[in-house]
């Protein structure tokens, strides 16, 4: 998102979707992200959250829950620790990371998928999707992402792609959002694999996972 509070509102209406990331989160940025938020959901176009590091701050969790209340949010995405957070459930963070065991993390993000009427995805060695009535795992990619600091982040964004080509191709495509969130994760997951074959530490792994993700192109 162009962070400015001058042009926040301004630059939603040309995108076809908004992905709200928390990771360098500051009092400006939250109400820059508001602003766009509501220009967002006037103009419908739908909004991903990446509630990065949410329960690691008390600042944090409150400015998610001060967009969760003032925004309707189509697509959450974030570790278990964070969507454990959201769905009020203990959770630990350090940092950006989950650590920590969620053996309820299906019901959990089920839960929250219910409360917001948003598809949740949470992302780990096995991917959950879930909207409030169905649940899917996806169980692809390579341990070498979780090595790599901002593929979380880049999953999101990514999100926002297939959500906006769902939409504008609605016609053609005729993809729920569920169904489109499923394929992202699916195809992001992929990439993972095939640069995994090619680089195997993860500074090499990094450069290779975003070319095959150009290379969908
Ligand atoms: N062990 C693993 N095996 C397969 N895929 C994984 C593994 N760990 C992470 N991933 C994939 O990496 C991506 C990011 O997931 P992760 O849970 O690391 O997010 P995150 O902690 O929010 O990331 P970050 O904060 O670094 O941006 C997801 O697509 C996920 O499927
Ligand atoms: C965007 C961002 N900012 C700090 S860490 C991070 C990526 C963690 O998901």
């Amino acid at each position: 998102m162009a962070p400015a509070i001058e042009e926040s509102a301004q630059m939603v209406e040309n995108a076809a979707a908004l992905v709200l990331n928390l990771g360098t989160i500051s009092s400006r940025q939250l109400d820059s992200m508001l602003k766009a938020g509501k220009r967002a959901n006037e103009l419908q176009i739908p909004i991903v959250l990446d509630p990065v590091g949410v329960g690691a701050s008390k600042y944090r969790g409150e400015a998610a829950q001060k967009i969760l209340s003032e925004l309707k949010i189509a697509i959450i995405k974030g570790n278990k620790a964070e969507i454990s957070f959201l769905a009020g459930k203990s959770a630990e963070v350090l940092g950006v990371e989950s650590i920590g065991e969620y053996t309820e993390i299906n019901t959990t993000a089920t839960e929250l998928a219910q409360k917001l009427e948003a598809v949740v995805v949470v992302s780990s060695e096995v991917d959950l999707i879930c909207d409030s009535s169905q649940i899917k795992e996806i169980k692809r990619g390579n341990p070498l992402m979780g090595e790599v600091v901002g593929t979380g982040c880049m999953l999101a964004s990514s999100l926002g792609v297939f959500a906006a080509a769902a939409e504008a191709e609605a016609e053609a495509l005729n993809l729920s959002l569920f169904e489109a969130v499923q394929t992202a994760v699916y195809y992001y997951s992929l990439a993972g694999e095939k640069a995994a074959k090619k680089a195997k530490t993860p500074a090499k792994f990094k450069l290779e996972f975003m070319d095959q993700i150009y290379l969908y192109k």
